[in-house]
């Protein structure tokens, strides 16, 4: 087996990452960040950009003092960026100071419009070269590992990037970087950027290729693998994607690319994947910036099937439908998530997880309750199931049916219930007000059945969580020395209160059948 070469994995999570908007961290949770990112092995932890701010900093100095990964500190083509990178990382066991200016013409012509910077594209050019070196040979004087990026180098005319690259080279650049700031780049022309790049640069061979890559156009991963084929030996990505604008490539989503298709290339990086499912919640959760549910590698539903073919195949063979185990990253494991779209084989292998063998005419039976149950509520959980059993093996001889409910209810109006109740093939309906919604359900049927009322006690409850919950009612009916018991499940809590009620009078009504003391043709 031929031996891989390594790309170098550069976060920058906690710099670009932290531009997204709104996903400012504090000095602790920058720490708690760098050190979740030494467990998930990347090479190098890029802390953040002392001359922004004195937290900035304070984060990269406990950073660089605390961690054995090379830290960055980024500072612009000026020697106050540059002097305060080097404040935060003097202490660092292993610092590199990160130095950046525009080369594209757009941002040159953009940015640097002062005429102290030059009149014509050609003298402003020159100007951006000069400060690219000086800044290079000035950061040199405090470190020997520096990198240098040329930013919007993605929109840069091809002939001058190589010529700011060779002269930061020779000025002491260890690792030069070419950013695809604007997210612009196509795959194939930006792998060809970088081929370009190393025939060009007569020095290139002293330094380390890095990319950093936009998602602008959702192009961001694919534009760093292509870089990568193409000579790119180090990767600037984040956790979870997040960085300016659309963000950065997604650290996830490279080394996974990487590691599940290696039958394809001779590149490899040293991380822990199983780790990248911890970083990714530790990131969402300091940051506040929410996963997607369906984001590679780390969403919610990356690893979650629904559809009843899928869910088949799934539990026959996991290679079907997974090109990467669960585990590989970190996530528990795969969620077979039953809802609508499930089938019988879904239904039943968690049915057995949960201890409920259920097969033939009993999974058909089941399995239509599911259904029903399903249509009505997105997500069927393990709480959802118990209680579907429950109600499948409890079911009275003779039960009185709901058939047709219909509840107005309202801060400004009076309770009423109108019910529909089928049983022994007859069918009887009625209406009634009451207290509440519940109480003028309970007295129409007592009125269709011309009951007097027997309840005991009545209780209801969520059975799972989120808002489509279903909800369990309990009736407890009292006759002398006799309780009977009715459970009820909908997602409407009327409606799971009045099956409640019925399927107890069916308890009771069975009862009196058996008795032989009464029939419940007597006036029902
Ligand atoms: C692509 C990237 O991600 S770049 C990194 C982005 N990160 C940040 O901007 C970090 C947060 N920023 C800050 O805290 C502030 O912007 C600072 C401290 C960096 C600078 O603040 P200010 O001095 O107030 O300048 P301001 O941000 O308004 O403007 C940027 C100035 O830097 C200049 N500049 C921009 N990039 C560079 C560079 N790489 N090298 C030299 N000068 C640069 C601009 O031309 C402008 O200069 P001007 O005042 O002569 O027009
Ligand atoms: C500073 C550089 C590396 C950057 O973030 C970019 O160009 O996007
Ligand atoms: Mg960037």
């Amino acid at each position: 087996m031929s031996q891989k070469e390594k790309v170098l994995i550069f976060d920058t999570t906690l710099r670009d990452g932290e531009q997204s908007p709104g996903a400012s961290l504090n000095v602790q949770e920058k720490i708690e960040i760098a050190r979740q990112l030494e467990k998930l092995n990347v090479d190098v932890i890029e802390a953040g950009f002392p001359a922004s701010s004195p937290l900035q900093l304070e984060a990269v100095r406990r950073v660089g003092e605390e961690s054995s990964r090379i830290v960055a500190a980024l500072a612009r083509a000026v020697e106050h960026d540059i002097s305060t990178a080097w404040k935060a990382l003097q202490s660092a066991r292993h610092p590199r100071i990160h130095t950046f200016i525009s080369t594209s013409d757009i941002h040159i012509m953009g940015k640097f419009g002062h005429e102290r910077y030059g009149k014509t594209l050609a003298e402003k050019q020159k100007t951006i070269l000069r400060m690219a070196v000086d800044a290079v040979l000035y950061a040199k004087t405090f470190c020997h590992d520096i990198e240098f990026s040329a930013e919007d180098a993605g929109r840069t005319d091809p002939g001058y990037l190589a010529e700011v690259i060779e002269a930061v080279i020779d000025a002491g650049a260890t690792t030069v970087n070419i950013p695809d700031t604007t997210g612009y780049t196509w795959p194939s022309e930006f792998g060809k950027k970088i081929a370009d790049l190393k025939e060009r640069v007569t020095n290139i061979d002293q330094a380390v290729i890095s990319v950093h890559c936009h998602n602008d156009l959702g192009l961001a991963v694919a534009n760093t693998l292509s870089a990568i084929e193409n000579g790119a030996r180090q990767a600037e990505c984040s956790i979870n994607g997040i960085g300016e604008r659309a963000g950065n490539a997604s650290l996830e989503e490279i080394v996974m690319a990487l590691k599940v298709r290696s039958d394809l290339h001779d590149y490899s990086t040293g991380i822990t994947t199983r780790e990248i499912y911890n970083t990714s919640r530790m990131v969402s959760s300091f940051t506040g910036l929410i996963v997607q549910p369906n984001k590679a590698i780390v969403g919610d539903n990356a690893f979650s099937h629904e559809s009843g073919i899928h869910q088949d195949g799934m539990l026959k063979n996991r290679q079907t439908y997974e090109v990467m185990t669960p585990q590989s990253v970190g996530v528990p494991e795969t969620h077979i998530v039953l809802g609508r779209h499930s089938g019988k084989h879904g239904l039943q292998s968690r049915l057995l997880v949960l201890g409920y063998k259920v097969e033939g005419e009993e999974l058909d039976k089941v399995y239509q309750r599911f259904l029903s149950v399903a249509d009505k509520k997105k997500e069927i959980y393990d709480d959802d199931l118990r209680v579907l059993m429950g109600d499948e093996f409890n079911r009275p001889a003779e039960p009185i049916e709901l058939d047709y409910l219909h509840i107005n209810s309202g801060t400004a109006s009076i309770p009423t219930a109108t019910v529909r109740i089928k049983t022994r093939g007859r069918t009887f309906e009625e209406s009634s007000t009451g207290d509440g919604p519940v109480d003028a359900c309970f007295r129409a049927i007592e009125r269709a059945l011309k009951l007097d009322s027997l309840l005991n006690s009545y209780s209801v409850r969520s059975t799972s969580a989120g808002r489509q919950a279903l909800g369990e009612a309990t009736v407890r009916l009292r006759d002398g020395d006799n309780f009977y018991t009715g459970r009820g499940v909908s997602t409407d809590i009327i409606e799971a209160s009045a099956k409640a009620y019925l399927q107890a009078l069916s308890f009771h009504e069975d009862a009196l059948q058996n008795d032989n003391n009464n029939s419940i043709d007597n006036g029902i």
